[in-house]
This record gives structure tokens, C-alpha cells and sequence, in this order.
């Protein structure tokens, strides 16, 4: 049996596991089936938590979507993580430093129950997109259905096409999300966000996750969206993200700065799983 507890972060669910306390040892089929929403828990991303790896951090988390795949990065599971920890009693400090296979991320408890996580400097030409990589262009086209897809893309430790929308509601994100998730320029795939601009403080996203289909919430594809429409002079250096679950307060100053990202992590319940 696998103790875990049930988390989501603005809707975007996580089933979080103590690795520490325990033996666990799980391969991607079965973090698939303990993600199936009829057959096991059901989640979009598992996460284990695990001793730190470098001197200077207080854990690593690993993250593994619900098709089974491991990634680096992951904005909600990152502040559920934090929310775990703390009330697992695993460490009662205010300011938590995470091994990630993205690297080191500093999540900080502020006011109002809410958890701000440094997710790092984003990459503007990710190395998953060696096809098209041009002079640190932050823009590209597709052809698709006859027509032209254009997106920006960036890792913010995962990689990320960010696709700008009139009206996130009608996006083709059913179409064009998969179709992008799996297009071959991407050498270990992609999340798809679909952003409409509101105005230079405000975006609307929806995102269809690598691994996960649409999910209600992606952190870090609010990061990219972000980034993305500074980039393009659409946005101020804060933002906030209207996401399906919730909204995200996303602040950048700009190339070379970190990006950080502030927003809720909730226990659902605790529960038992037979492996
Ligand atoms: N699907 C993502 C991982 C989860 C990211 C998302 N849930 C977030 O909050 O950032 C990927 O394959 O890179």
C-alpha cells in the first residue's frame, strides 16, 4: 500500500507521495494507472517528493505526467509540493529550497495562504526545437489545415508553445493542441497554451499539457504565456493569469531575470493505494 494525498493547485490535480518515509519505486505504467481517473486515483501529474540531491536544498520533487512520462518542471505541482511539506511536518520553514531535474527552485509562503515560487530564467530558444531554432527568434509558423499556426516558444525548464487567441472559449486548443503536443519539430513534444490579451495586466490561458491533455490550471504555461507577450510589448512586467481553475500572479522583469509565479495549493484528502 502507497499512502498519498490528493492536491491541486487552481484545479491543475496532483496525487503527492512521501518518498522519503517510504520505499517507493513506481515505473510510468504504474503512474499511469494511479493517474487513470476510472481505475486509480486519477490526477493530471504525479509527484514524489525525495531527500534533497544538492547540500544546499531541503528536498527534490519529482514530477511524472498522467501518461507516464517523467518532466523537469511544473508550476502548480512546485507550490503543492510546498503545501505538502509543511503539512507533513517535513519542515516548518517559510522559505523552501526544492532539487528539481530542472534544477533549484525557491518556493516562499506569503500572506493570504498563498506560495511564490521562483521557477528560474526562461530559455527562449529551448533546445527541443532544434528545427527551428533561428537568431533567439521568439516567433515561429507551421503550416496547418491549410493554413498558418504561429507561436512563440520558450522552456521554462518544460518546453512551451504559447499561441495568442481573440477568445481563449473558441481557441482550437481540441485541434491544435494535440496536433502541435506531438508535432515532430518538437523532440520531447510540448505544452500548447492558447493566451488572449485583456489588456497589458490581464491574460486569459488555456493550456492543453504535454502528457495530460487540457488541465485547468498550468503554472508554468503561465510563465510562458507571460513571457511570450512581454516579449512582444503586449504586457506590463505583472500579470494576471485567468486560467480555468483560478487565477495566477505571473511578474518578470524582463531577459535574463527569473520569473515568479504566486498563487493557492489545497489538501483534498489523504488515501491509500494498492500497487
Ligand atoms: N505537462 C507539463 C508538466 C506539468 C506542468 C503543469 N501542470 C504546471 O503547472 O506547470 C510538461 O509535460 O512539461
Amino acid at each position: 500500500m502507497i499512502n498519498f494525498t490528493k492536491m491541486h493547485g487552481l484545479g491543475n490535480d496532483f496525487v503527492v507521495i512521501d518518498a522519503i518515509g517510504q520505499d517507493i519505486n513506481l515505473t510510468a505504467e504504474q503512474v499511469h494507472f494511479i493517474a487513470d481517473r476510472h481505475f486509480g486515483v486519477g490526477c493530471d501529474q504525479l509527484l514524489l517528493v525525495e531527500r534533497p540531491v544538492r547540500e544546499n536544498a531541503d528536498f527534490k520533487y519529482r514530477i511524472f505526467n498522467a501518461d507516464g512520462g517523467e518532466v523537469a518542471q511544473c508550476g502548480n505541482g512546485a507550490r503543492c509540493f510546498a503545501r505538502f511539506v509543511r503539512e507533513k511536518k517535513l519542515t516548518a520553514k517559510d522559505e523552501v529550497t526544492v532539487d528539481t531535474n530542472a534544477g533549484q527552485l525557491l518556493l516562499r509562503f506569503i500572506d493570504g495562504g498563498l506560495i511564490t515560487v521562483n521557477m528560474g530564467v526562461p530559455k527562449h530558444a529551448p533546445e527541443q526545437i532544434p528545427l527551428l531554432m533561428k537568431d533567439e527568434a521568439v516567433q515561429y509558423s507551421l503550416e496547418y489545415d491549410g493554413g498558418i499556426v504561429s507561436f512563440s516558444a520558450l522552456s521554462m525548464g518544460n518546453p512551451h508553445a504559447v499561441i495568442q487567441v481573440e477568445d481563449v472559449v473558441s481557441a482550437p486548443l481540441e485541434t491544435v493542441g494535440p496536433w502541435l503536443e506531438k508535432h515532430p519539430v518538437f523532440s520531447e513534444r510540448v505544452n500548447v497554451g492558447f493566451m488572449q490579451v485583456v489588456n497589458r495586466q490581464r491574460i486569459k490561458l488555456r493550456v492543453y499539457e504535454r502528457g495530460a491533455a487540457e488541465t485547468l490550471a498550468c503554472g508554468s504555461g503561465a510563465c510562458a504565456a507571460v513571457v511570450a507577450g512581454i516579449e512582444q510589448g503586449l504586457l506590463d512586467s505583472n500579470v494576471s493569469v485567468g486560467l480555468p481553475g483560478g487565477d495566477l500572479l505571473i511578474e518578470w522583469a524582463g531577459r535574463g531575470q527569473p520569473v515568479f509565479m504566486s498563487g493557492p495549493a489545497v489538501s483534498v484528502y489523504e488515501g491509500q493505494i494498492r500497487i
